[in-house]
């Protein structure tokens, strides 16, 4: 084992011993029963009678607070914990466990893992695109260095492991439509390149440790009661809400950008989906997920169907255009469908309707109080 003895003398404190011992094991043949070609250490972790427990890390940004909603609707209120380097609002932080963990503190994280007996991790901290851009040494390290973190500490506790992908670890060398699960990945963002090496590193414990790595390529995500972190696809969001309040929109996109897009309940389904569905039904560990792809003229024509003095203008932002331009246009998920039987609820116009009737709600409610 001198390899695992001059690895672990690079790495921090005690961090690597249980898995250095582990990986010793497996270098020796001792742990032969762990490991088959499609190897889950979430056989070893907990019974299938038992409910997952389930940490999400990055949990109070677009998604987090949803997919937590849904996991406690399944497994149970405190089988599920929320955790951010931010203060949660009042709402969520008596909805259910909210822990506060930094991705960049190991320590911590394994404390959090341990004490809690975690079983599954979602790992949903981020820079996104556009943020990424502006601050490239922070995308790096929380991206990059932080993927490390969660990639130790699931494969040393034999953790089901969930990292998004999306439609920005493509680039403009890619074929843009439709884009395929398999072929050349040149993204040319901090926050693409990053999710690249989240999908490759995963892969790679997932071959080399038996990780029971998982991951979906996202579209942009479009939600009503939670704010979008700084992305290219974040236009999608806005118009409701500028649509709402003001009856206008200047996007900062051009009218003909064509990218993929999915409602918020159907990514989190997708979500919940891939981690319960059967190791052997996956024949891949990244997939494409999709739903509509449509363009800024499109969305904004669509909701002047039901608002017809809406108002669109645009005033292109060059860095996310730039970035837009080499993402896909078009996105297939054929493997995810024939593997898993993933299947999309929601298109354009029941998209708008859905977001329509939620701020109509709260709009009604506003002026009930
Ligand atoms: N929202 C979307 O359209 C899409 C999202 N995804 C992926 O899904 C995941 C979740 O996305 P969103 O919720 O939209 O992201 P977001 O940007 O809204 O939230 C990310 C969260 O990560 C937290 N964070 C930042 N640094 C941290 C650190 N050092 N330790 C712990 N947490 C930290 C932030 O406080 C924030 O709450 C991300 O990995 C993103 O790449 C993928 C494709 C599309
Ligand atoms: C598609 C994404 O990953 C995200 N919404 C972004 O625009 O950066």
């Amino acid at each position: 084992c001198k390899f695992l003895l001059n690895r672990k003398s690079v790495i921090e404190g005690q961090r690597c011993a249980l898995f250095a011992s582990l990986r010793c094991a497996l270098r020796c043949g001792a742990l032969v029963l762990f490991v088959t070609s499609d190897a889950s250490f979430h056989s070893v972790s907990f019974s299938e009678t038992d409910h997952p427990k389930v940490l999400i890390t990055g949990g109070l940004g677009q998604l987090g607070v949803g997919l937590a909603k849904l996991l406690r609707k399944r497994f149970g209120k405190n089988n599920v914990i929320l955790s951010d380097i931010r203060k949660p609002s009042s709402n969520v932080y008596h909805s259910g466990p909210f822990i506060y963990s930094d991705i960049l503190d190991y320590k911590n994280l394994r404390e959090i893992v341990v004490n809690n007996r975690i079983t599954w991790l979602v790992h949903y901290s981020a820079l996104l695109s556009a943020v990424g851009e502006a601050n490239v040494a922070l995308a790096r390290s929380v991206n990059i260095t932080g993927l490390h973190n969660i990639l130790d500490i699931a494969a040393e506790h034999g953790l089901r492991l969930f990292v998004p992908s999306t439609i920005g670890a493509f680039g403009p060398t890619s074929p843009r439509n439709p884009t395929p699960d398999l072929c050349v990945q040149r993204p040319r963002t901090i926050y693409g390149v990053s999710k690249v090496h989240a999908e490759l590193m995963g892969e790679y414990y997932h071959h080399r440790y038996g990780l029971d790595f998982r991951c979906l390529r996202y579209p942009g995500i479009i939600s009503a009661d939670s704010q979008p972190g700084g992305g290219t696809t974040d236009y999608a969001v806005q118009i409701f809400h500028d649509a709402i309040k003001t009856g206008k929109f200047e996007c900062n996109l051009k009218p003909d950008t064509r990218l993929p897009m999915m409602y918020i309940d159907d990514c989190l389904r997708a979500t919940l989906e891939v981690m319960e569905a059967p190791a052997d039904t996956l024949s891949m560990r990244t997939y494409n997920i999709n739903a509509m792809s449509f363009t800024p003229e499109e969305l904004a024509q669509e909701l002047q169907k039901q608002m017809p003095e809406l108002e669109v203008t645009y005033d292109v932002d060059h860095v996310r255009q730039a970035i837009a331009d080499s993402w896909p246009m078009n996105f297939d998920d054929s493997n995810a469908r024939k593997d898993w039987g993933w299947k999309h609820d929601y298109d354009l116009p029941e998209l708008v309707q859905t977001m329509l009737n939620y701020f109509g709600a709260e709009t009604r409610m506003a002026r009930a109080n």
